[in-house]
């Protein structure tokens, strides 16, 4: 159902679920018990940011990890430039790896480094499951903002952390929303904040 939605990039994500689900396990990036769920728990999930993102974006996933959201992000949309941002060195050589399997070496950047210890500027921050709304938009502002944005997959949390980020939203003339997105027909829907 989903490589339907994505036939130009079916055999890129197929390619990427192989390697999540094997190296990715082995190194203990993904749980063991992850193998069955990759597709839904992990490349719908981050698929889901596709629509989002302008045509011919400057993207940063910050955390990226085993690559979630940024490398099912950077196969659907050919026309993005993509930098995974990863401070842990194990998780950046996997990375690295990954990126040259898959052949988005032209593309896609691996910088292995802290979100706040980033000096470069994207049109748009990616990321899931790093840290609160608060703290993410202080490591991540200057890396977005003039001008860009932060979508930040979130789930059920969505209101809850743009309630507590009051304060960091308003101090930085930002605002937030939460978008209710879904890869394709069929598959089940997540959440987002934007933040911009
Ligand atoms: C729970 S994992 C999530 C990984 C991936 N985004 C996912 O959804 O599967 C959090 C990741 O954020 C990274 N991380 C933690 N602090 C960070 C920071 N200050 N800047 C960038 N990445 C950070 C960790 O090394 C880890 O890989």
């Amino acid at each position: 159902m989903l490589t339907a939605a994505f036939p130009h990039a079916a055999e890129e994500l197929r390619n990427y679920a192989g390697i999540l689900g094997t190296r990715g396990i082995e190194w203990g990036l993904m749980g063991p018990r992850e193998g069955d769920k990759l597709w839904q728990r992990h490349i719908a999930n981050s698929l889901a940011l596709v629509d989002v993102i302008s045509t011919g974006a400057e993207v940063a996933d910050v955390g990226s990890g085993a690559g979630l959201p940024g490398l099912p992000v950077a196969i659907a949309r050919p026309d993005l430039r993509v930098t995974l941002i990863e401070p842990l060195l194990r998780r950046a050589n996997f990375l690295k790896e990954a990126v040259d399997e898959l052949g988005l070496g032209d593309r896609v950047t691996v910088l292995r480094s802290r979100a706040e210890d980033t000096r470069q500027h994207f049109d748009v921050v990616i990321c899931r499951a790093v840290a609160p709304l608060d703290r993410l938009l202080k490591w991540t502002t200057p890396l977005f903002v003039p001008g860009g944005m932060l979508a930040a997959l979130k789930g059920e949390s969505a209101e809850d952390e743009i309630r507590a980020a009051g304060n960091v939203l308003r101090n930085a003339g930002l605002s937030a929303e939460v978008l209710e997105l879904r890869a394709a027909p069929g598959v089940e829907p997540t959440r987002a904040v934007r933040v911009g």
